[in-house]
């Protein structure tokens, strides 16, 4: 399949009814039949989250108890988003603290371009989290120059919202492969 031969790493499905991305959690279970690699559930509200998927991405800030019930699931396989911001610092240590490590640093709001030199100095503190916000082929390169654990891109490979453009993901992934 494409997406197995193009060399992502995991495969991000929005279960956030809200989202123009939005799909149903039977999606997930779909995709999963068609390709190998780890599918993750994307969700802001814990409902909506599909807790049967490989790896499960919540993407808002969360509170102290929040933090707790979710440490005593299994911390691997949620990836916390942590906000490029001078609140996203703070929640950082406290996401580290409850035992997390899987962290994705992107924009603060939706649709915002990540700052890189915010996110350089949050990756300075944790190396291996993951990097998204407004990534696109156009400016990919700066975003790879900060060496992040993974790249997370979406919208910035889309035809129109909700509709991936394969030109986009294959422009995307020759800048990748062709370094900085
Ligand atoms: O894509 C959405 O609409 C969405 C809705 C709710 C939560 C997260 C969402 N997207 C995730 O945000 C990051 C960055 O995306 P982008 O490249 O800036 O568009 C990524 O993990 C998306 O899956």
């Amino acid at each position: 399949m494409f997406l197995d031969r193009i060399g992502i790493d995991m495969i991000g499905i929005v279960n956030e009814p809200s989202s123009p991305r939005f799909a149903k959690k039977e999606f997930n279970k779909m995709i999963r039949t068609k390709v190998s690699r780890p599918v993750v559930s994307v969700a802001i509200n814990h409902d909506n989250l599909d807790l049967k998927a490989d790896l499960i991405q919540v993407h808002r800030i969360l509170n102290d108890d929040e933090l707790e019930r979710l440490e005593t699931m299994s911390t691997s396989r949620f990836i916390l988003y942590v906000p490029v911001s001078e609140e996203g610092r703070i929640y950082l240590r406290k996401v580290v603290s409850h035992g997390f490590d899987k962290v994705l640093f992107d924009s603060p709001r939706r649709g915002l371009r990540t700052s890189l030199q915010l996110a350089k100095e949050l990756l300075d503190v944790f190396p291996d989290a993951g990097l998204a916000g407004g990534i696109n082929p156009e400016n990919v390169v700066d975003f790879v120059s900060l060496n992040p654990g993974w790249l997370d891109v979406s919208s910035g490979v889309e035809e129109y919202p909700g509709k991936k453009s394969r030109d986009k993901v294959m422009k995307i992934k020759e800048v990748i492969k062709g370094g900085v």
